[in-house]
This record gives structure tokens, C-alpha cells and sequence, in this order.
């Protein structure tokens, strides 16, 4: 069965809005394709209050997302690598991690998917390697979530730097945050070249929920986005 057409989002940091930005993107799909699927390779900090970011989309994404899925959660609030080795059990390979998102990609019916990574671009895997170099075979195009935070700069420059020089095909940047105050979309423009269209702001979502009125609001900067990993 031919794959479907999947992005894979990365971030410049944790805390960055990758899950929000996966929802937009997970939205903008429903709307072009009607249909749409998500996945979460590697999950941590799941407990009683947070069953994962796959359940988050689940209910940002509503109506119209088939497969959503986790491949490995741990409990503790921490890096992969780090939750592993404490909770035990089996440690999937790199190999068999990327063996398992390929194969996500070609299951199911759905003509559109997401697959979110675990903190940043470099965060490790469970076997406490790069997550980016555990992906980089897949060629899918990218969307980078950057830092819109102050240090933000420095950290979106490296991750793009990063995926860039694995060869993955950076369609998009985007920031959620208040860029005004801080400039970093401008100033990470000035360095990677990409413009308007490619690389945008959104606001951040009031909290808490519910997000119906962000989704909206950035439904077509998120359509834009869409059609750049397409
Ligand atoms: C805790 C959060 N849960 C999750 O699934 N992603 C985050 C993991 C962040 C790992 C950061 C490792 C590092 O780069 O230092």
C-alpha cells in the first residue's frame, strides 16, 4: 500500500507548541482531505492528568481523525532515554523505531498524517540517540516548531541547522508566541532565508481550553502550512 502523505514535526525545544501545532496541522488536512492521522512515536510523562499528546489532539482534532496513535509511553517526566532505562522493559532500536513509523505510514486509509516528535530535534530516542537521526531515512518533509521564547533564537537556528544538515526538506517554521516582543521569527528569517508564507507566528491559545477560536483563527496560516509539506 503506497504511504500516506505525512509531515513529521520537530522541535526547536519541549514546551515549544509542537501538539498545537500538530492539532493546526492535523486540522488543516481534515479540511483539504477529509480525512486525516496522527501519530506519537515516543511519548513521556503520561499519568493521571495527562494520558499523552495523542489523546490532546484526539480532542483538539474532533470529528474526522482516524488513526491516533502512541507507539511507546513512559510515565516519567523525562527524556526517552531516561524513562526507559527506569521503567524497564524492552528498549526498542533506532532501526526498529523508524521500522515501526514507516510502517504507521502505510497503514490505514487515512490520505493524510502527522507524526509529532518527543522534545526537541535532537532529544534522544529511547536508546538516548538523536531522535532526528532515527528519522532521517523516512523522507517526509518537516515542520520545525521553533522557540518563541527569549533564547529561542539560538535553539531554532541549531535545530534547523540540524534537520538541514540530515537532509530532512524543512518546508516550514513556525513560532507560537508573542514575536513582536521578542523578534525571533525576524531575526531566524535573517539567517535560514525562508519568508512569509514559510516561516510565520501564531499567538499563542488562550489557556485553558478549550482551542476552538485558535484553530480557527490559524486555520489559514495552517492551510499554508498543509500545502507546504504536501
Ligand atoms: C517530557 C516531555 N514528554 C514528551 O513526550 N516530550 C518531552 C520530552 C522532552 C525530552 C527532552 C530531552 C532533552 O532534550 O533534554
Amino acid at each position: 500500500m503506497a504511504a500516506r502523505r505525512t509531515a513529521i514535526v520537530f522541535g526547536a525545544n519541549t514546551e515549544v507548541g509542537k501538539t498545537l501545532c500538530s492539532a493546526a496541522l492535523i486540522k488543516a488536512g481534515l479540511r483539504r482531505f477529509g480525512r486525516a492521522a496522527y501519530l506519537k512515536p515516543l511519548q513521556t510523562g503520561v499519568d493521571d492528568d495527562h494520558a499523552g499528546d495523542a489523546a490532546l489532539v484526539k480532542r483538539y482534532a474532533a470529528a474526522g481523525l482516524g488513526r491516533c496513535d502512541t507507539l511507546h509511553a513512559w510515565r516519567a517526566y523525562a527524556s526517552p532515554h531516561v524513562a526507559a532505562r527506569q521503567e524497564g522493559g524492552q528498549i526498542p532500536s533506532d532501526a526498529e523505531l523508524a521500522r515501526a513509523v514507516s510502517g504507521w505510514m502505510r497503514a490505514g486509509d487515512e490520505p493524510f498524517g502527522v507524526v509529532e516528535t518527543a522534545g526537541g530535534c535532537l532529544s534522544p530516542t529511547a536508546t538516548g540517540r538523536p531522535q532526528a537521526d532515527a528519522y532521517a531515512g523516512l523522507d517526509v518533509p518537516a515542520l520545525l516548531v521553533g522557540d518563541a521564547r527569549l533564547g529561542g533564537i539560538s535553539c531554532s537556528l541549531c535545530a534547523w541547522e540540524a534537520l538541514v544538515r540530515r537532509g530532512f526538506d524543512v518546508r516550514s517554521i513556525i513560532f507560537v508566541g508573542d514575536d513582536a516582543a521578542l523578534g525571533n521569527a525576524e531575526a531566524v528569517r535573517a539567517v535560514t532565508g525562508l519568508g512569509d508564507g514559510v516561516l510565520s507566528t501564531v499567538a499563542p491559545p488562550p489557556l485553558p481550553e478549550p482551542l476552538g477560536g485558535w484553530l480557527s483563527e490559524t486555520a489559514e496560516c495552517f492551510d499554508a502550512v498543509c500545502a507546504s509539506v504536501l
